[in-house]
């Protein structure tokens, strides 16, 4: 790096102290933490996001800001690569590093030794480009300029802010943009909407009356977008609650978050929608959830569908037109986490599926689902998506032309190709997940009771322990045992053993200051009764 460019990265440095004894970890998904301490760590993202460019051959690079599920009073980066995909995971110890730099000496220094270890080309003709993005939080705008002077101190490189979007929407521009396809956020709208009228028009005597869609917005961006998207939808009969207008604040008492660990219902829903489908976004709508309060219900508990059930109906659906191809044998595949429901996982062999297993972080289940020619992969908590490999989409494509017109085999094909346009294959996409589970119900003629029958979740419970150091909690690479502190593990395995169907284990969390307790047993008495033992050992052991 020459005089003039460690001379303008000083400059701007000074603008952005980073706080008193701030300690950041890239963690499951990017720097995240109280929205007052990350203007430093989000202008030294900037800089990061500009280099990535840079070392990619000026490809462009997302960077969003966001806190997902997060209090409002938080906030956060995500970082995009050109595919669309998370940041790759080898540049994130240089993030923490540069996150945690103390002096501005220290950060440029720990910059000149990456730039030359990289041989990233700073001050060649072409420059960097990033593209900003920022959900509904308050802090988002102040921290977006931060963003800005970060990747504009890195020379000749160019910001570009796109506006409040949906952390998804961000991903499939930047993949879009990096395919020299269409990539404005009216492009990603556009599709949504003819990929997902194509398989509305592929479903066979579509006689169906459309039932209504009640949809959480979490009161954040997801909620703003689909109220944008409703109007030019066919087939399909929304209403939207918890947009964030109201007074309603951002993830308190709603969303997909709330709605899956608590299992019960978010503000503004209640009796009245007694058996009625909805559908909870999280903050920043990469998740999905369904659920609905059932007849019999005297309280605020829900019927959950989760990102697990979700994910069985896209395998079912994907499945049975994969049935309908002749020839190639194809390799589909889906991909959990050690948070899915052991039912699901069940039911999911049961189909003859290959299920693996990855862990937590869609960074993860991203990469092992890519090894698939469809690969389909979710967390728990919504978040997730479908992958069809190129090589794969490419004989689809080939197969559609040949075929002919009209027969079974070739309106398979056709809803294969049409499924890997609507659903976001950068990210999961609570809009397009949502879209997706909406055509394949009205293909199949289901409700969602009748959805919710594929298989009946094993009792669950999450809690989240607080602990003066979460880092205390080591686990193996499968996360479902904990090496560290020493003994825990025999402790918890003791207490597993009394229970029939037991399971649980313990993290430390990516996102928040917590450990996590899982834990699963044949009836909600015994699960909570195993949830509670296992966090009061991690007290014990860490308190
Ligand atoms: C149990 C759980 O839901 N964990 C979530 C949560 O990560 P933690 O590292 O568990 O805090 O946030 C991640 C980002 O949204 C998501 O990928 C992950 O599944
Ligand atoms: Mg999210």
């Amino acid at each position: 790096m020459d005089k003039t460019q460690i001379a303008s990265l000083l400059k701007s440095c000074d603008l952005f102290p980073i706080p008193q004894g701030l300690k950041l970890s890239y963690g499951t998904a990017g720097f995240r933490g109280d929205a007052k301490l990350l203007d430093s760590t989000v202008y030294r993202v900037g800089i990061l996001s500009a280099l990535r460019s840079l070392k990619l051959g000026s490809a462009t690079i997302g960077l969003m800001i966001t806190a997902s599920h997060n209090q409002i009073s938080d906030n956060g980066i995500k970082v995009s690569d050109p595919s669309g995909g998370m940041l790759s995971q080898e540049w994130e110890p240089f993030a923490d590093q540069i996150a945690n730099a103390y002096s501005p000496g220290e950060l440029v220094s720990l910059i000149t030794q990456f730039v030359e270890k990289e041989e990233i080309p700073i001050g060649d003709k072409n420059g960097a480009v990033v593209w900003l993005g920022r959900d509904t939080r308050p802090s988002g705008e102040s921290l977006l300029r931060a963003a800005e002077i970060g990747v504009s101190s890195v020379l000749g490189s160019v910001a570009i802010d796109m506006g409040i979007l949906t952390t998804p929407q961000l991903h499939w521009m930047v993949r879009a943009k990096n395919k020299g396809l269409k990539a404005t956020e009216n492009d990603y709208f556009e599709n949504l909407c003819t990929t997902f009228s194509c398989l509305i028009d592929l479903i066979p005597n579509n006689k169906l009356e459309v039932s209504k869609l009640l949809v959480d917005g979490a009161n954040g961006v997801g909620g703003e977008k689909i109220e944008m998207l409703k109007g030019s939808l066919k087939n399909l009969d929304l209403e939207i609650r918890n947009i964030g207008r109201d007074g309603g604040v951002l993830n308190e008492g709603v969303g997909a978050d709330f709605v899956q660990k608590e299992k019960v219902v978010p503000l503004g829903f209640g009796l009245n929608d007694v058996g009625m489908r909805c559908a909870s976004f999280d903050g920043d709508a990469d998740r999905l959830v369904y659920f609905y309060v059932p007849s019999n219900s005297d309280s605020e508990k829900v019927e959950l569908l989760d990102g697990d059930k979700i994910l069985s109906l896209f395998a079912l659906f994907i499945k049975e037109q994969l049935n309908a191809l002749e020839g190639k044998h194809s390799r589909l595949g889906v991909v959990q986490t050690a948070y899915a429901n052991g039912a699901s996982t069940d039911y999911l062999k049961q189909l003859g599926l290959d299920v693996a297993f990855a862990k937590t972080g869609v960074k993860h289940l991203h990469e092992k689902a890519a090894e698939y020619d469809i690969g389909i992969y979710f967390e728990a908590n919504g978040h997730g998506t479908i992958l069809f490999s190129e090589s794969f989409l490419s004989l689809l494509v080939a197969k559609q032309k040949d075929l002919t017109q009209g027969s079974e085999e070739h309106k398979a094909v056709s809803r294969l190709v049409a499924v890997s346009n609507l659903i976001n294959q950068a990210v999961g996409d609570a809009l397009s997940g949502l879209l997706l589970v909406e055509v394949i119900l009205q293909h199949m003629g289901w409700s969602i009771q009748k959805w919710n029958e594929l298989y009946k979740d094993l009792p669950s419970r999450q809690i989240k322990v607080e602990v003066p150091d979460r880092t205390a909690v080591v686990t193996t690479s499968s996360e479902t045992e904990a090496l560290k502190p020493l003994g825990i593990q025999d402790a918890i395995n003791a207490e597993i053993k009394k229970y029939l169907r037991g399971r649980a284990f313990i993290r430390p969390s990516g996102t928040e200051d917590v450990v996590r307790v899982y834990a699963e047993a044949s009836t909600q008495e015994a699960v909570d009764s195993l949830a509670k033992s296992v966090a009061q050992l991690v007290k014990e052991f860490l308190g």
